[in-house]
């Protein structure tokens, strides 16, 4: 199994060594060369199987010859041991044919669980197997940080800094970061919006001299192994059911496009999926480019659903990939036009392809609130904004096929938000009830490239 960049110009790589170098060194995000397809039979099998045996499954194909059968059995069993519910990604029915996929029982209370715990696991083996040490950098918008942390902290063989937005994050985001006491984690509180974070990760990875001196490596999902982990919840999502043998759609609370990526590549493996919804707040630049085929940013602005306060939507690059016929040429125009520009237009036949792959919508922060004292009224469900987000707009695609609609993170993240929304207050779980009473440890920095760059060297080499 060989993976490439969607920019054409860097080499091909194994899945370790795709998942260990993160960013392509051509700048593009890498993907398998060939999406590997599972017969009806198979899925069908996938019924009644536990979360960790269907994870093996689906993932097993793409890992090529980098780990064994052994390890990997062994990394997904640790990975989902402490998640709190034992199905891992419960489906719980909100309205008549219409689910929602709980992704928010893993220990930092967000779908961002499912892969970090994973390659958490896959990190550790490979490293310990090379004898190496590397830095991990990641940007956050509040959720990727503080999964990373969790998965990462106190590994001897990982130095892990995380930038965040500063003051655009939940209190409880900003604490699930700041609070963590292994000395090989670090917060740093960016003055800037998550946009800047992920530029100058991005930049981070394309000065090769600060790359290679740091031995960088990424947890984002731009890291393909992040999205591949998330593959598998579609499917137990799906078969439970009724797919193979029934179709399903899904509709996705979206930001940086990993999460709707993997329904996409689910697809493609042969799970039988109608509609791929994206579903964004006013953030809405995918909305905006999948109705107009214009792909303009237009700064952030600030949302009671921060983790998806996101403009330059990295996995888009992806689709966009897939929609211009794996032609790297043209993505690395069309991001050199975002680089310089602050956006693109889609060519007709591209556009038309990614309509076919994905519908889309938007919800505004009014409309995000009713939907939380609606859904709590109505269905005795507490959304999280960014699931109210989601289920908002698949509301709209509601028919005869059933929908699913992903709940990324718990309402106890957001309690601000959810208590206005609904006066209902979301405790935090037993485990987390002293998070406020506990040290908080962060770094504030300016957004300078140079700056970063030097603190994290100073921290590495220390
Ligand atoms: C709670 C939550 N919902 C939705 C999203 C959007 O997911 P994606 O960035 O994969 O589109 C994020 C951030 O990624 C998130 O943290
Ligand atoms: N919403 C995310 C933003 C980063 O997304 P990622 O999936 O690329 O890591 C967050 O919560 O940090």
């Amino acid at each position: 199994m060989q993976y490439i960049s969607t920019r054409g110009a860097a080499p091909a790589l194994t899945f370790e060594e795709a998942m260990l170098t993160g960013l392509a060194r051509d700048g593009g995000l890498y993907v398998p060369a060939e999406v590997p397809v599972m017969a009806t039979a198979d899925i069908a099998a996938l019924a009644g199987l536990s979360y960790e045996d269907v994870a093996y499954r689906v993932m097993r194909p793409f890992m090529g010859d980098s780990f064994s059968d052994a390890e990997i059995t062994d990394c997904i069993a640790r990975a989902y041991a402490g998640f709190g519910h034992a199905a891992r990604a419960p489906l719980v029915q909100m309205q008549p044919n219409h689910f929602l996929l709980e992704l928010f029982h893993g220990p930092t209370l967000a779908f961002k669980d499912f892969a970090m715990q994973l390659i958490g696991q896959l990190f550790q083996t490979a490293l310990s197997r090379r004898g190496e040490r590397v830095t991990i950098v990641g940007a956050t918008s509040g959720d990727t940080g503080s999964a990373a942390m969790e998965a990462f902290r106190g590994l001897d063989a990982v130095e892990v800094f995380i930038l965040y937005p500063h003051g655009r994050v939940s209190d409880v985001q900003r604490r699930q970061m700041t609070t963590v006491a292994e000395a090989n984690v670090h917060a740093l509180a960016l003055a800037g919006d998550f946009d800047d974070c992920q530029a100058r990760l991005k930049d981070m990875f394309n000065d090769f001299d600060f790359r290679d001196g740091v031995k960088l490596a990424g947890v984002n999902s731009i890291n393909w192994a992040r999205v591949l982990a998330q593959v598998v919840y579609y499917f137990t999502a799906a078969v439970s059911l009724g797919a193979p043998h029934r179709k399903v759609s899904f509709t996705v609370p979206t930001g940086n496009f990993g999460d709707i990526f993997a329904g996409h590549i689910a697809r493609r493996m042969g799970l039988p999926i109608e509609k791929l919804v994206v579903a964004t707040n006013q953030n809405d630049i995918l909305h905006r480019a999948l109705s107009s085929g214009d792909y303009v940013t237009q700064g952030v602005t600030p949302s009671i659903s921060p983790s998806m306060d996101i403009q330059v939507s990295s996995n888009f690059e992806r689709a966009l990939f897939d929609a211009y016929d794996r032609d790297g040429n043209a993505v690395a125009q069309l991001m050199d036009e975002l680089k310089s520009g602050g956006g693109f237009h889609i060519s007709q036949g591209a556009l038309g392809r990614l309509r076919d792959l994905f519908t889309s919508g938007r919800v505004s922060e009014e409309e995000t609130s009713a939907m939380i004292a609606q859904a709590k009224r109505d269905m005795g469900e507490l959304l999280c904004p960014h699931s109210a987000v989601g289920v908002k707009v698949a509301q709209h695609h509601l028919g005869t096929t059933p929908m699913i609609t992903l709940a990324t993170a718990h309402p106890a993240k957001f309690p601000d938000a959810v208590e206005a929304a609904s006066g209902i207050r979301p405790p935090l779980p037993a485990r987390m009830a002293d998070l406020f009473e506990r040290p908080e440890r962060m770094t504030r920095v300016e957004n300078d490239l140079a700056d970063l760059q030097a603190l994290i060297r100073g921290e590495v080499m220390a």
